[in-house]
């Protein structure tokens, strides 16, 4: 479980997050979603201590992250935008095995995660492409492997469909319901709640650095959910879909 108490975080004279207390429980779907500039990126980077907070305090399994960096880095796998511009080596499988190897993982044992996390992602057998000759929603996948590969209990994915094309981000949606379906918590980050709805759990909106709204979805009703969530978002400068039976009816209402 991640769980944060009270986070205030501060630039200068601006506060990006004013008091965030959340808990994230293991194999949960929850959608971040919020205006630019509301604090999803800057909450998100606390909960395996990329940023430390102001003020408060993030646990993950119960323990503070402050006390266990590496722990919660292994729980915690975060996937920020332009991966592109974050791979470390020119192939996609030695990219995979940059984290595993880092632990001081086996030969054996970090063959075995690379092979499991590109499968995930549906690029099994692609470890020795190269990473530049990929399109951009393989490489959005490539990042997710190379996050899953540390065999996190939660992964962040921070606007994930920012670029892809609508087969690529469906693709990549795809992965994340198989995903999540075998038990991996997601957190997403996103203004735009078309594409993730239908698998959250839960959405959760931040408002000038406060949690705004903080919505249960019922998997059943896919409908009364987008309801629900329309309404608690209202105003919050989130796109939410009309309704999921069709999504693209109300794809440019703002609620
Ligand atoms: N490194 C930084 N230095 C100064 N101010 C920052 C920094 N990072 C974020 N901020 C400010 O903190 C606030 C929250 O930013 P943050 O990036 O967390 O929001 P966001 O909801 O992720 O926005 P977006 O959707 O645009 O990515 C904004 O006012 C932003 O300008």
């Amino acid at each position: 479980m991640i769980e944060t108490r009270e986070l205030v975080c501060r630039y200068g004279d601006a506060t990006a997050l004013d008091g965030v207390s959340l808990r994230i429980a293991d194999g949960e779907f929850v959608v971040l979603a919020g205006a630019n500039g509301s604090g999803k990126t800057t909450l998100v980077r606390q909960f395996n201590g990329l940023e430390t907070p102001d003020e408060g305090e993030v646990f993950v399994d119960g323990t503070p992250v402050a006390d266990d960096l590496v722990g919660a880095r292994r729980r915690v796998g975060m996937v920020f935008q332009n991966p592109r511009d974050q791979f470390v080596a020119a192939t996609v499988g030695e990219d995979v095995a940059f984290g595993p190897r880092n632990l001081g993982l086996s030969e054996n044992e970090i063959e075995r995660r690379v092979g499991d996390a590109l499968t995930a992602v549906g690029m099994e057998g692609r470890g020795d492409e190269r990473i530049d000759r990929l399109s951009g929603g393989e490489h959005e996948r490539v990042a997710i492997a190379g996050a899953l590969a540390m065999e996190p209990d939660h992964l962040v994915l921070d606007e994930p469909f920012t670029g892809l094309d609508e087969p690529a981000r469906l693709s990549v949606l795809d992965r994340l319901s198989e995903l999540s379906a075998e038990g991996v918590g997601f957190v997403v980050v996103t203004h735009d709640l078309r594409d993730v709805l239908a698998l959250a759990d839960r959405v959760v909106a931040l408002a000038d650095g406060r949690v705004a709204a903080d919505v249960g979805l019922d998997a059943d009703a896919d409908a009364q959910s987008a309801a629900a969530v329309r309404d608690a978002l209202s105003g919050l400068g989130v796109r939410v879909p009309g309704s999921e039976a069709d999504p693209k009816a109300n794809a440019d209402r703002r609620c």
